[in-house]
């Protein structure tokens, strides 16, 4: 492919992705490798190029773009060389009229910086909010196998974790084959600990999905005691226990729940749980770094809907734990009303629950519990707070 035509191809993948955002479509890396299947005529080289070129157009535009090619031209705007290539030519995209449609940059749609502004998060934040994100993987102890790869940085605070130099293809590594590591966000390492999970601990993973934080939950045991991870999701949590295998963790069994009727499922737990960890189904307001079209899917509506269904996880979740032990809230969210104001309604429901300060190796407080931020902290965005059941 031209580099012109390059830039043709991911303004017609922009076009896909703007479309799937607004019916509630695939996701942007579906859609783009869905692209790519049938043009096998592109090259290693001319997928990179139209998919760095599709996200720097995802990027850059906060609110959804009328199309794909308002949104090329914001990018073409900054790049003067890139703007050279719109000659009309072959199957470079038309040249530029005087008075075209060019998207607006930002960060966020306006009643969501509204919100996030709402929600503590300074300006000076928000940029950050879609800037690449790092690649960052845990060493799983539970597996004996060095672990060597060059360029690898530690992270402050997390002995497990490292930083990979970007581009690295972590499945191709011999120390993945081997189990011995996991991609996963630092952050999500860090709001991990606050479950506090020890050997021989009774631990219910709520909303486990594939299993990212089962998996950290089983190694903080050391492969000792018992995690119940449920989802609703099928697809995902059919993912969980062979990967379970693959780490050699043993203690976790799975349980696919009907929403609405979770407690239904999980009434053999009821009072058993030392700790009861609740990754919520949220906006991803912290994710955006890895899914920036996320913020022209999200609605007022569909935030509604999921600051609805958080607060019910968490009574459903309070009723697993055993006198004393705890419930952890999470959410890759910046929005207190997902966050912070989830827990301070749930203290208001629950007045003999009490919040515990948290002691995390990244984060500041916040409300009742803790935040990390990718302009303050270098991860993805999370709230986390630990809340204790009374005795
Ligand atoms: C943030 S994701 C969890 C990610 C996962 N814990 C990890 O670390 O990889 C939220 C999960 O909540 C699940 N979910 C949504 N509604 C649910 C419900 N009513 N009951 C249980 N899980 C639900 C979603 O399917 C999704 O997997």
């Amino acid at each position: 492919m031209t580099p012109a035509a390059r830039v043709q191809a991911a303004i017609d993948l922009l076009d896909e992705i703007l479309e799937a955002a607004r019916r509630g479509g695939a996701a942007a890396d579906t859609l783009i490798a869905r692209y790519f299947a049938t043009r096998r005529y592109a090259g290693s080289k001319d997928r990179r190029a139209v998919r760095e070129l599709a996200y720097a157009a995802i990027r850059l535009c906060g609110e959804a773009p009328v199309t794909g090619r308002a949104a090329m031209l914001a990018v073409a705007a900054r790049d003067p060389a890139l703007a050279a290539l719109f000659t009309g030519e072959g199957h470079a995209p038309a040249r530029i009229a005087p008075d075209e449609p060019v998207a607006a940059e930002g960060v966020a749609p306006e009643w969501l910086r509204t919100a996030l502004a709402a929600s503590g998060l300074a300006d000076a934040e928000l940029a950050a909010l879609v800037e690449r994100a790092p690649l960052d993987i845990r060493i799983n102890r539970l597996v004996d196998v060095a672990v060597a790869i060059p360029g690898a940085e530690p992270i402050p605070g997390l002995p497990d974790a490292l930083r990979l130099p970007s581009g690295v293809n972590v499945e191709a590594l011999p120390e993945w084959a081997a189990g011995a590591i996991e991609v996963q966000d630092a952050g999500s390492q860090i709001v991990t600990l606050a479950a506090q999970a020890a050997p021989g601990q009774r631990i219910v993973d709520l909303c486990a999905g594939a299993g990212g934080k089962t998996l950290a939950l089983v190694v903080a045991m050391m492969n000792d005691g018992a995690i119940l991870a449920s989802d609703s999701d099928r697809g995902r949590l059919s993912r969980l226990l062979p990967r379970a295998t693959r780490a050699s963790a043993s203690i976790v069994t799975t349980r696919l729940l009907d929403p609405g009727r979770e407690a239904e499922a999980l009434a053999d737990w009821a009072d058993e749980a030392d700790c009861v960890l609740i990754d919520a189904p949220c906006s991803g307001t912290g994710t955006w770094r890895r899914n920036p079209e996320a913020r022209w899917r999200l609605t007022p509506d569909r935030l509604a809907r999921l600051v609805e269904t958080q607060g019910r996880l968490l009574d459903v979740g309070a009723a697993l734990v055993k006198p004393g032990g705890a419930l952890v809230h999470i959410v890759c969210s910046l929005l207190d009303a997902e966050g912070a104001g989830q827990v301070a309604r749930f203290l208001v429901r629950h007045p003999r629950w009490r919040a515990e300060p948290l002691a995390l190796p990244a984060g500041r407080a916040h409300g009742d519990g803790m935040r990390l931020t990718p302009a303050h902290d270098g991860t993805d965005g999370f709230f986390v707070a630990r809340l204790r059941a009374p005795c």
